[in-house]
């Protein structure tokens, strides 16, 4: 299918700056979103939506954990969390698309798929927990909540604060990916692995069994998009732009780099992990396994950033024909 684009929304980037956080807050972030990828389907692109949820499965966690130290209801494990946040957050972005084509009179359906990803039990990353989740604390915050309880791991995360990490696995397969394929060839616009799926090993007898991790979403978008054989990725993050010296005085935003570029700013570590390593490391392997051209960007900024007038561009070579 030409011009099959995937588009990754960062779970952050739909998490209102008002301290608020509600359920109602996001999905005016989601609708906002839901603009400009219907801009991109106008404009004649067959879209695949994921979605993260780094903040969202934090939120679930926590209160879960407190229903049960309060209530003492039973406790949500976090692969039930993971499925949750797909659950609501597909759902508020298949809402938002579906209302936005019908008012702009697009002739496209939207479909959610719940998306198990596999993933390997012995795989290390089970025993060294990185994948950010939840709000944001300062240290003394996090000292404090440590002498309650002294299991939670926490990490600074790129200058915003500190956060909770939780075990993340590498992505191996998609077990859903026929019924994805399927309906991307009908011409649905189809939002599949949200908050990178819900992580699941196989048995010895071949069943599937639910594994309380979060898996990347930008590793599992990565996946996916090689497996329906999307052109490009974009990945929708909190900034317009990828750069280099980030956050310091001589910080460099990078429009356009090619996959070797990238290497070596990853060799010269200006990119964090659990932030934005996991994305370029993403886009690395989708354009070594058959993908032309990544872009990252914000959600606002789509439009320009698909004419090459904002973003990040990642390609091949540099001498890449302009525009998608
Ligand atoms: N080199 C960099 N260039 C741009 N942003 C960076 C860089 N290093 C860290 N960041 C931070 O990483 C964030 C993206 O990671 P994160 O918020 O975890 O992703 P997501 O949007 O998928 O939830 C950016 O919004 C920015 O604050
Ligand atoms: N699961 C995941 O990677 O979520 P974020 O993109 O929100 O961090």
């Amino acid at each position: 299918m030409s011009k099959l684009v995937i588009v990754a929304i960062g779970g952050n980037s739909l998490v209102r700056d008002n301290g608020r956080d509600s359920v109602q807050d996001q999905y005016e972030a989601v609708q906002e979103t839901a603009v400009n990828i219907a801009d991109m389907v106008q404009e004649g692109y067959n879209v695949v939506v994921t979605h993260g949820n780094g903040p969202q499965v934090g939120f679930g966690m926590r209160r879960s954990e407190i229903a049960n130290e309060i209530a003492g209801m039973p406790d949500i494990p976090l692969v039930n969390c993971v499925a949750d946040t797909q659950g609501g957050i597909g759902y508020q972005i298949q809402q938002a698309l579906t209302n936005e084509f019908t008012k702009r009179g697009i002739n496209k359906k939207v479909a959610t798929v719940i998306t198990q990803v596999e993933v390997d039990i012995n795989d290390p990353n089970f025993q060294n927990p990185t994948k950010p989740v939840g709000s944001f604390f300062t240290l003394e915050q996090a000292e404090e909540m440590k002498k309650e309880h002294p299991e939670w791991i926490f990490v600074e995360d790129s200058g915003r604060g500190f956060r909770r990490v939780v075990p993340s696995p590498k992505p191996i397969d998609i077990v859903e990916k026929e019924a994805i394929k399927s309906l991307v060839n009908a011409g649905y616009v189809v939002i599949a692995v949200g908050g990178g799926g819900i992580p699941v090993i196989k048995t010895r007898d071949n069943s599937y069994l639910g594994v309380d991790a979060v898996i990347d979403k930008d590793f599992a978008t990565s996946l996916l998009a090689e497996q329906v054989n999307a052109e490009t990725l974009i990945i929708t993050t909190g900034v317009p732009r990828v750069y280099i010296n980030f956050g310091k005085p001589n910080q460099l935003a990078l429009e356009k780099i090619t996959v070797e570029e990238a290497k070596q700013y990853v060799l010269e570590n200006h990119f964090p992990p659990g932030s934005m390593l996991p994305k370029i490391e993403a886009s690395l392997s989708f354009l070594e396994n058959g993908g032309k051209r990544v872009v990252i960007t914000n959600p606002e900024s789509l439009k320009d950033a698909i004419n090459e007038k904002q973003g990040t561009h990642i390609v091949e070579q540099l001498n890449e024909a302009c525009c998608m």
